[in-house]
């Protein structure tokens, strides 16, 4: 199927599912369009490869993720709820983006603890309580020049606030919050005069 028809499906889905369901555990809580096509822009102009992303859901923001990436491109993503991550599966299936995606179930710790690659791009959409305890892996994760990108920067900024400290503070990022979506934390990680 078409992705441009499935993004919409998933759209329509996640509003009406959302809506109706009480169960914050079987919400899809989807990035929203907008933020898909900032994701998409940030991509294709940073010339990103590599991307972790940290809360799959069904898979919207994956398909958005997957589509902008080149072909030898690749995406990592987690998800710790076997109800979501089936759905995801069979969507990336349907969009025939299967080949970029490596959909992982797992719990964002366990993962971060072992995982010794570089990315070109964290992108950060999880359970937000847990951040600040992940910060110190995620930091070491993104590449020099690489990105963090974290959603709900404005939604919830109250939430957010320590881990957003505790980047800005590290004096390894230089970063800005965007007026997208549900608001956009973006960093950059400073390439260090040694190194450059
Ligand atoms: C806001 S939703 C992600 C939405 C998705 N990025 C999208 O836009 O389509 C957050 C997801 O993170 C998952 N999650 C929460 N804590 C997690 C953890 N510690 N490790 C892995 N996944 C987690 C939840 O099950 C939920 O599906």
């Amino acid at each position: 199927m078409e992705l441009k028809k499935i993004l919409k499906e998933l759209e329509i889905l996640g509003q009406e599912n959302d809506a109706s369901v009480e169960d914050r555990d079987r919400k899809y809580l989807n990035i929203t369009r907008h933020t898909g096509q900032f994701l998409e822009v940030l991509i294709k102009a940073s010339a990103v490869k590599r991307v972790l992303e940290i809360g799959t859901s069904n898979g919207y923001s994956t398909l958005w993720i997957a589509s902008a990436l080149p072909e030898d491109g690749h995406i990592t993503t987690l998800e710790v709820s076997s109800f979501k991550v089936a759905q995801a599966q069979n969507n990336f299936k349907r969009a025939g983006l299967e080949h970029k995606i490596a959909l992982v179930q797992a719990d964002a710790m366990d993962f971060l603890e072992s995982c010794d690659q570089l990315f070109d791009l964290v992108f950060l959409d999880a359970d937000r309580s847990s951040y600040l305890q992940l910060a110190g892996r995620i930091v070491s994760l993104v590449r020099p020049g690489g990105l963090l990108v974290c959603d709900n920067a404005i939604s919830h900024a109250e939430e957010l606030d320590e881990f957003f400290c505790f980047i800005n503070t590290s004096g390894e990022f230089t970063a800005t919050t965007l007026p997208v979506g549900k608001g956009e934390f973006v960093a950059c990680k400073n390439i260090s005069q040694d190194t450059a």
